[in-house]
């Protein structure tokens, strides 16, 4: 049996009914109602429906630390995946993301504005209509442009009828 930190506790506000409502969103990466998570704001560009891309802007501090100074890892996946989700709404899907590769092209630092880049590649046909697949990347750069993490990702659009099946609200018209 594994011994609880206590130092580490679940707000009363984070009740236990999921919900895909903006107003009581708790997504770690984007949700305004999760006071651990990273409260990250994007940005959409959909100027060219070929090459919608999705920004943010910031800045990260010890709580997410991995390496002394750096942003650990697996936050690093989560921020990519994150930018690359943001996708799926200009294009009118809910999805999932099924599959993601990340290259950690240099340690990702702290105590720095950062920017956070998703960007839609393409989204195959199937049948004459839009397949369930569609094909995100995402980078994190310096500000200087430079490149310090890259990711691909595959999302399958899910069928709305399976929100309804799992208890999850959607939000009201
Ligand atoms: C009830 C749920 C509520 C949902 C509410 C949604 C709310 C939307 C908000 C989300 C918020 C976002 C937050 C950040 C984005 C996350 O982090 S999402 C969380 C992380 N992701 C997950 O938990 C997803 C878990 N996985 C799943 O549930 C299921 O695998 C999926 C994604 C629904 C797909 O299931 P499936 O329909 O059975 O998929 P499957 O037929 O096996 O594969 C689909 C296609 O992809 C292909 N494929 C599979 N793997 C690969 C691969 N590695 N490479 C290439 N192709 C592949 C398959 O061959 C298949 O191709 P076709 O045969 O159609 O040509």
């Amino acid at each position: 049996m594994t011994t609880p930190d206590t130092a580490r506790h679940t707000p009363n506000s984070m009740d236990g009914n999921p919900t895909i409502d903006e107003r009581a969103n708790h997504c770690f990466g984007c949700g305004p109602a999760n006071p651990q998570g990273l409260h990250l704001a994007f940005t959409t560009d959909t100027s060219n429906p070929e090459a919608i891309t999705a920004t943010c802007h910031f800045q990260l501090d010890r709580m997410h630390e991995g390496p002394p100074g750096y942003i650990h890892g697996g936050i690093v996946a989560a921020l990519l995946d994150e930018a690359m989700s943001k996708l799926n709404r200009p294009l009118n899907v809910l999805a999932m993301t099924r599959h993601m590769e990340i290259d950690y092209l240099r340690p990702v630092p702290l105590y720095q504005p950062l920017v956070l880049i998703g960007r839609h590649l393409n989204r195959p046909a199937k049948d004459g209509t839009p397949g369930r697949k569609l094909f995100h990347q995402a980078e994190i750069q310096h500000p200087d442009g430079t490149v310090l993490a890259r990711s691909k990702g595959l999302f399958i659009a899910i069928d709305e009828k399976l929100l309804f099946a799992a208890g999850i609200t959607p939000p009201e018209a």
